[in-house]
């Protein structure tokens, strides 16, 4: 569904150029959710511009739905929808008119348009709210209503830029029932941008993170965890000094008393260690486990935290 190879996008500021995206190999097969993580200005944003035929790349090709941005730019646009972070929906028009005038705007029948407005309705929880003006509605019944509108025109790929950002966990957790609900009644694939990794973590069957423009990281939540990041113990010890021969021993790193190590399997490595440290006369008075995060993972692979403010350009 989705192709690309050695995508990359240059900008000019001024007498400088800017690389935002640096050569992209991406495959994505019909059906799949997809997240794109990265840190503010790492490339997403680009990236889906590109795949959206919003911007032109400046080398590399990128194929969608089996047609060339580049080259075919209209047949691309008939197949996806986009949701972007701008409200879709125009003031002037109902919100189940205005469902129809873009389905119209693609094409389809006045019928068509009518049923397709009441299909996806339904689907999102609008219904109520069909007679409403755009700009009455809350944050998240707008979001939901430009999923709405990216739907219209029955497309078999949905690109969603941050589809969450800015609501309240309630909403929020509301647009996720939303689109899974979407894919698993049309099938639809999509691919999405996010902040909260634990919606990419817990929702999307596949993480892509992108940085400094590059895929640096591509897999199963999971799979990326248990590769890149591993899981993690902390005890802590009666004294200083037993905690620095519990991290001798474990090659962890000791804070006053507590220790902290990485391992592949935290669960069945726990008793074992905790036997060896006291045959080693180390007293562990706490010790707990966690399974990593996807940060842990952007963490080991970069140095730095997926949470952290801007990068540097
Ligand atoms: N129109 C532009 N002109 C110049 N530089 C740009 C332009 N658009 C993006 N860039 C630069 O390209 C890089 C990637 O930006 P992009 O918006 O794709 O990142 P992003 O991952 O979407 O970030 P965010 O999460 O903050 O939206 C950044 O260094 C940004 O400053």
């Amino acid at each position: 569904m989705i192709h690309t190879r050695g995508l990359s996008r240059d900008f000019k500021v001024k007498k400088q150029v800017v690389t935002a995206v640096r050569g992209i190999d991406l495959d994505v097969e019909a059906g799949q959710l997809v997240a794109f993580l990265g840190p503010n200005g790492a490339g997403k944003s680009t990236t889906l511009r590109m795949l959206t035929t919003l911007l032109p790349p400046t080398s590399g090709t990128a194929e969608i739905a089996g047609h060339d941005v580049a080259t075919d730019p209209a047949a691309v646009r008939a197949r996806i929808g986009y949701v972007g972070q701008q409200n879709g929906a125009g003031e002037n028009y109902l919100v189940r008119d205005e469902l129809i005038t873009q389905g119209r705007c693609y094409g389809l029948h006045a019928r068509e348009a009518a049923a397709r407005a009441d299909e996806l309705l339904d689907l999102l929880d609008l219904r109520p709210l069909a007679k409403r003006l755009p700009g009455t509605l809350s944050g998240g019944q707008r979001r939901r209503l430009d999923i709405a509108l990216g739907l219209i025109h029955r497309p078999d790929l949905l690109f969603l830029d941050e589809p969450s950002t800015g609501l309240d966990p309630t909403s929020r957790a509301e647009i996720w029932r939303h689109i899974l609900l979407l894919r698993e009644t049309y099938g639809t694939t999509l691919f999405l941008t996010t902040h909260y990794l634990e919606e990419a973590d817990n929702m999307a069957e596949r993480v892509v993170i992108i940085d400094g423009g590059r895929i640096i990281a591509d897999g199963t939540a999971a799979q990326l965890k248990n590769d890149l990041a591993g899981d993690h113990i902390t005890i802590t010890t009666g004294t200083e000094r037993e905690a620095e021969t519990a991290a001798r021993i474990s090659g962890g790193s000791a804070d006053g008393t507590t220790v902290r190590l990485r391992v592949a399997n935290a669960a069945g490595t726990l008793p074992d260690y905790l036997r060896t440290l006291d045959g080693a006369g180390v007293k562990v008075t706490s010790a707990e486990t966690a399974r990593p995060t996807l940060d842990d993972v952007f963490l080991t692979l970069t140095g730095r935290s997926l949470t952290d403010d801007d990068i540097p350009a």
